[in-house]
């Protein structure tokens, strides 16, 4: 855990570079800074692991005060990624990714071990890829290096600057994702440093929202976008943050739609009745197994003989209860539907319901105005997930 109490810098030339700033960050819990340029992020980060020092205030890793720590040690603990990367060009990957394993003294074929797993971890083949030199990598392909080497002596606390911000938007994307799907295994205490709103959003658990030199607002991603605290958060986030609310508002079972469920053996005709008993106008055809098959409309059970599965049209788009709204909304544009059937992926893909235009309106109303801080960090994680 890394807590911030009453910290301010101010640099000898007298500019405050960070304004008082307390806050915390739980353990396993990654946290994004954002801001525009020169409002302190660096700072913030370098004063975790002492590359710069405090002019007053506290900053404590596990209750520990840090100004008290030999920052030799204290960087033991804590893995540091930078934009740049800062991979020895003479190196080749595996020995990079084995820099501080061997500083710890490891022995060589330990160190070397660790390395190649670290590799494999961040979609690296250590085999092809160990034995080149940096300069023989793409871009995003050095950025996974430089996670993996700051991995490379497990340490419980990440600080993240700009990691991703010079490679293109496609592999920056690749590379969230895979950071993300890699947070999950690992679970470091993370503070990552960027002026992407997009990116803060995407891989917060909450995010601090800077303004000059002072955190404007702290919280989870959906409140952030969803409730701004200030006018200049709302300025930051931007016009459309109802849409990237979107991306992490998680479809809840709450959420669905019931319409009438017919089964493809049911007789028409009593599949008939059913729709007018209920007044609906089309029903949800599950197979035998209890399996999304389809739909049918009243019309097509009107005085037909036969049975439900002869009249029903199929309808395999479906979502995963959990996946964000943002996903929901796409899936209707691309079938040019008017629903989309929820599933739950753990029970067996038993079918729970549909959401609907007028339902996922709603949703996103219940997380804007209700309690926005609950949305679970793998539910905002599967869009992602999915994306790949
Ligand atoms: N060594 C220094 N001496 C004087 N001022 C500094 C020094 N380092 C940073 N600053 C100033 O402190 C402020 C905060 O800088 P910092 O690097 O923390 O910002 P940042 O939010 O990380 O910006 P960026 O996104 O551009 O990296 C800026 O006004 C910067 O010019």
């Amino acid at each position: 855990m890394i807590r911030f109490e009453q910290v301010s810098k101010v640099y000898a030339d007298g500019t405050t570079a960070v304004d008082d700033l307390t806050f915390e960050v739980a353990a396993g819990e990654l946290v994004t800074l954002v801001g525009p340029s020169g409002c302190g992020k660096t700072t913030t980060m370098k004063m975790v692991n002492r590359l710069i020092e405090p002019t007053s205030g506290r900053i404590s890793l596990d209750g520990e005060d840090i100004s008290a720590v030999d920052p030799v040690e204290l960087r033991r603990r804590i893995g540091y990624v930078i934009q740049q990367v800062g991979l020895f060009p003479h190196k080749t990957v595996l020995e990079n990714t084995a820099t501080v394993p061997h500083l710890l003294g490891w022995k060589r074929a330990k160190a070397r071990a660790r390395a190649a797993e670290l590799l494999e971890l961040v979609g690296l083949d250590p085999s092809t890829h160990g034995a080149r030199y940096p300069e023989q990598l793409s871009g995003g392909q050095r950025q996974r290096v430089g996670v993996a080497r700051a991995l490379a002596a497990d340490p419980p606390v990440l600080l993240m600057d700009e990691p991703f911000g010079a490679v293109d938007p496609v592999v920056r994307e690749h590379l969230q994702n895979e950071f993300l799907k890699l947070q999950a295994e690992v679970h470091k205490t993370v503070l990552f440093v960027t002026h992407d709103i997009e990116e803060a959003v995407r891989l917060g658990d909450r995010i601090a929202v800077y303004g000059h030199g002072r955190i404007e607002q702290f919280d989870t991603p959906a409140a952030v976008l969803g409730a701004p605290a200030t006018p200049y958060v709302a300025d930051f986030v931007g016009a459309d943050g109802g849409l990237k609310r979107l991306s992490v508002t998680p479809i809840e079972p709450g959420d669905l739609v019931r319409p009438p469920v017919v089964h493809l053996d049911d007789p028409l005709a009593a599949a008939g009745e059913r729709l007018r008993a209920e007044g609906a106008r089309w029903a949800v055809v599950l197979d035998g197994e209890e399996k999304l098959h389809g739909w049918i409309s009243s019309a097509r059970t009107e005085g037909a003989e036969g049975t439900v599965g002869e009249q029903a049209r199929r309808m395999e788009a479906w979502l995963p209860v959990g996946a964000p709204l943002k996903r929901a909304f796409a899936t209707m544009l691309q079938h040019d539907a008017g629903w989309i059937a929820v599933l739950d992926p753990d029970a067996d893909h038993r079918f729970l319901g549909v959401l609907t235009p007028a339902a996922l309106h709603e949703a996103l109303r219940r997380s804007t105005a209700a309690d926005s801080r609950a949305v679970p960090r793998q539910e905002v994680a599967l869009e992602t997930v999915h994306a790949v």
